[in-house]
């Protein structure tokens, strides 16, 4: 349990351990980099800072020794791969002259969808917050602090895929994070419109009177209670380390009882309505759902009607807990306790319940409709300059994480035209081994890192803080017009809300919202109805991008083609953390709507080659390169089946000379993996995590691509969009075994092309040993050399496809050393086949 280790500090020395580490980064994890704004640093200091605000973030470049071979060896295997080309045209000799054609082509995709993907990652920037300034600066001698409003959105969109724990805790984790609590707002959007959703948040705000305040006395990490009761020996830099024992146990009591709760909400809510709908004779064939005042819920009944269900009932807000200077109104409902909060402010932020309205004759947009809802019902409401937004499955790890982001809004070099601060996405749910590549460290410490350098990295959506005005479409300083139209054919027709984006715009927000009259409550109810945004700019230049699988990259790229730049924020305890799916099945679809979403993004007027006016030259390759990354899988698959050409009479080469071929190929792949293996070390990662991501992009390249290819062409065909099916965060039953999931593959359509790769090659590598026994006298040592090359190539394909046979095994992966059995046993048995096959029509054809 708990070490009470060091009683010195308080909130304000939480700041002293996130700066040292800081400096550690830059020592053990960052030994590949240097500080890159000294000159900035002692200008802002000699001058006192240039506007009077201090830097608030550390800028780190890639030391020159490492970065120079690794530029100099993305320039020589561009003139390698260039060689390779007219090599390949000036020797065009091929057994199957189409095969070769294609390959042509493949490959000069292959070098340019490389190049895509390599020249963003020309200039590597780290940069990391210096939370410690901000709270000099901000955070002011009386106890108060001048730091400006944030707005947190949550999204969730079903109880049941989404269980309403995982919910309620990023909710607690945002109500317990370190910001002034007057200056920040939780809302959550539940788009399955469930009175259980927001008797939990009720419920959830009674033991946050609790929670909340603990996190405060003692200093805990995380903030979400579910993690934080997981640990087994947390880190102690509270004040009262004498009373935390004692604490802790009573906390971890109330917070199971707290889960009680949410269990019982489901019968205790249809007990209720079943005594309300007796009572109501008058009425008898329609079973309402009724909330504990009495009332009918507005939203999805339990037994549902035409106006009460999921896709179609009102819009609904409610204020759970009011701003806190008006005090929580739980009254007596409160957590009862004998905790000692003496000297701990115990006040909570507002916390909102909304579920926007719903009719089957609106498109509702999805994830970034949901968002849009929640950013027009808080512009009425708190107005905060900025917004954070988490998925559901998502909480604040690191309580400092909302000061983070600010630090990057309020630098007085960039801040003003930073318009979002992305935060890498982990996870900590994911197998040991990472099976499936769900870490993303690639992408996550790589690709984004190195967007850093330019105008920054894409939004990922989630964990990521918005300037409220960049997300309304509103232009960066730098090329801001004077005069700025707010009207309703681009913002909705709500007056109040016109009225708070000027407001925005002028950064005029009073710390306390307006009182909650019946009015008041009525307009937040219509711009959260299924209308509202209809025919208005909401979802094409105003708010998240709609019409789009995936809102995030469209989204960040539409406020980057505006001359908005963003930040990368890296924490040395992780600001967020989340929960990803590591079921095969559940992962493919992911990856399925992730790419179905790119390539729509491609063939919509949001196209990088034609939208976006003001973004930079690599910026711009990148997003490129985010939107036909999918297309790569219909050469990878190409490739992969040719093995297919073992199991043909005919000795076939796709390309003579073939050993020369070969070679360049192997020469080519190779300086991929050594510029990797440079990638790996500025980026901080591991081979491991290399080598999962190659793993998995083989898997999705025989898969998820290609159903997300054909997916948007029957898309371009017929009009119809990808669907968001929610990610299910639902664990297999077996409760022993954490990654009881990991084994639980179900078999779908997407998987077929992998299978029958798999199925290619296995049978392909027991050909050519039944070949070899067959013919070995009779081959020539350089039949012998081809004979061996195309093997090699075919184990390659394999090691790659290993985690895919490993989903395949189900349970018996438990114990891959079967694999390693049963793997030569087939070849074993295919090659027995080709023997006898051989000796049966031997004498019949050359086989
Ligand atoms: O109609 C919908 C559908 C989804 N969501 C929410 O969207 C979020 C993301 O959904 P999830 O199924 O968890 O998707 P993931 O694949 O895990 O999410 C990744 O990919 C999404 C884009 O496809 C991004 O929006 C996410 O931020 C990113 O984490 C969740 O909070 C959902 O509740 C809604 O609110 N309404
Ligand atoms: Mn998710």
């Amino acid at each position: 349990m708990a070490s009470a280790a060091g009683s010195s500090g308080g909130n304000a020395s939480l700041a002293d351990p996130l700066l040292a580490s800081a400096k550690k980064l830059v020592g053990a994890k960052g030994k590949y980099w240097e500080a890159a704004d000294k000159e900035a640093r002692r200008a802002a200091k000699e001058s006192g800072g240039e506007d009077g605000r201090p830097l608030l973030f550390r800028t780190y470049k890639v030391k020159g020794a490492l970065l120079h071979p690794y530029r100099a060896l993305i320039f020589i295997r561009l003139i390698a791969v260039l060689l390779f080309f007219i090599w390949r045209v000036k020797h065009n000799k091929s057994d199957i002259m189409w095969f070769w054609t294609m390959s042509v082509v493949g490959d000069v995709w292959f070098g340019f969808s490389w190049l895509l993907n390599q020249l963003p990652k020309f200039n590597p920037v780290k940069t990391i917050p210096d939370i410690a300034a901000l709270r000099r600066q901000y955070d002011l001698p009386d106890g108060t602090s001048s730091l400006p409003g944030i707005d947190v959105f949550v999204t969730t969109a079903d109880p049941i895929d989404e269980p309403i724990l995982y919910t309620m805790n990023c909710v607690l984790s945002i109500l317990a994070s370190d910001y002034p609590v007057d200056r920040c707002a939780c809302y959550l959007s539940d788009d399955s419109g469930a009175l259980i959703q927001y008797e939990a948040l009720v419920e959830t705000a009674k033991f946050a009177t609790l929670w909340v305040p603990f996190c405060r006395k003692h200093c805990i990490e995380p903030r979400a209670p579910e993690s934080y009761f997981e640990l087994e020996a947390p880190l102690y830099t509270g004040r009262a380390p004498e009373e935390f024992t004692d604490d802790h146990t009573s906390v971890r009591r109330e917070y199971a009882e707290y889960k009680e709760h949410l269990e019982s909400l489901s019968s205790a809510i249809s007990k209720r309505s079943d005594v309300y709908n007796s009572m109501k004779t008058d009425q008898d064939d329609v079973k309402a759902t009724w909330m504990a005042n009495g009332t009918q819920w507005p939203g999805t009944w339990i037994d549902t009607t035409e106006t009460h269900r999921k896709g179609h009932h009102a819009g609904i807000v409610k204020v759970v807990l009011d701003h806190p200077t008006r005090g929580h109104n739980l009254g007596s409902q409160a957590c009862t306790h004998s905790l000692n909060f003496t000297n701990i402010d115990e006040r909570i932020p507002m916390l909102v319940y909304i579920a926007r309205g719903k009719n089957p004759s609106y498109d509702h947009n999805k994830k970034a409709g949901a968002l849009n809802a929640q950013l027009r019902a808080s512009g009425l409401l708190s107005n905060a300059q900025f917004i954070i937004n988490f998925d559901c499955d998502h909480y604040i790890n690191n309580s400092q994480a909302l000061r983070a982001a600010i630090c990057f809004m309020l630098d007085q070099r960039e801040g003003d035209n930073t318009a979002f601060v992305q935060f890498p996405q982990r996870f900590d749910n994911v197998d040991p081994s990472d099976r499936y590549g769900n870490h993303n460290r690639v992408f996550f410490d790589g690709t984004m890192l190195a967007l850093n350098g330019f105008q920054g990295p894409s939004y990922l959506g989630t964990g990521c803080m918005f300037r409220r005005i960049a997300l309304y479409g509103i232009d960066p300083p730098h090329c801001r017009e004077d005069n700025i139209v707010v009207d309703a054919n681009r913002f909705g027709s709500s007056i109040l809300f016109q009225d708070s984006i000027s407001k925005a715009i002028n950064q005029e927000r009073s710390t306390i919202p307006p009182t909650l009259s019946e009015t008041f409550l009525t307009e937040m109810e219509t711009v959260v109805s299924a209308s509202h945004d209809k025919e208005t700019g909401w979802g094409k230049g105003v708010g998240y991008i709609y019409e789009i699988a995936t809102e995030d990259i469209v989204t960040g790229f539409r406020i980057h083609g505006q001359g908005w730049r963003s930040m990368y924020c890296t924490m040395e305890r992780d600001a967020f953390c989340g929960i990803a799916p590591i079921n095969l099945t559940e992962r493919l679809h992911q990856i399925v709507r992730w790419s179905g979403g790119s390539l729509e993004m491609f063939f919509s007027r949001n196209n990088p080659l034609i939208g976006g006016g003001r973004l930079q030259t690599l910026q711009r390759v990148s997003y490129l390169n985010m939107t036909v990354y999918p297309a790569t899988s219909l050469f990878i698959l190409l490739y992969s089946l040719s093995p297919v050409m073992w199991l043909i009479p005919d000795e076939v080469y796709i390309q003579r000379p073939f050993t020369k071929y070969v070679v360049y190929l192997l020469v080519i792949i190779l300086m991929i993996h050594i510029i990797g293996w440079l990638e790996i070390k500025w980026a901080g990662i591991t081979w491991l995590d290399y080598w999962r991501n190659e793993q998995f992009f083989m898997i999705g390249s025989t898969s998820a691509y290609p159903a997300a290819v054909l997916h948007m062409v029957v898309n371009l065909l017929t009009k119809k969009g990808i669907h968001f099916r929610v990610t299910s965060k639902q664990t297999a039953a077996d409760t022993n075994d954490k990654f009881a999931d990991l084994y639980d593959m179900r078999w779908v359509p997407t998987l077929i092309p992998t299978t029958v790769v798999l199925i290619c090659n296995v049978s392909a590598i027991g050909v050519a040993m039944g070949k070899t026994i067959v013919y070995m006298g009779a081959w020539t040592i350089a039949q012998k050399t081809h004979a061996a090359l195309g093997l090699l190539f075919n184990v390659w394909i394999m090691v790659l496809l290993y985690p895919f046979a490993l989903a395949v095994m189900g349970r018996w992966a438990k114990r891959p050393v079967i694999l390693v059995v049963l793997l030569p046993v087939a070849f074993v048995i295919v090659c027995l086949v080709y023997i006898t096959v051989h000796i049966l029509l031997g004498g019949l054809v050359a086989f």
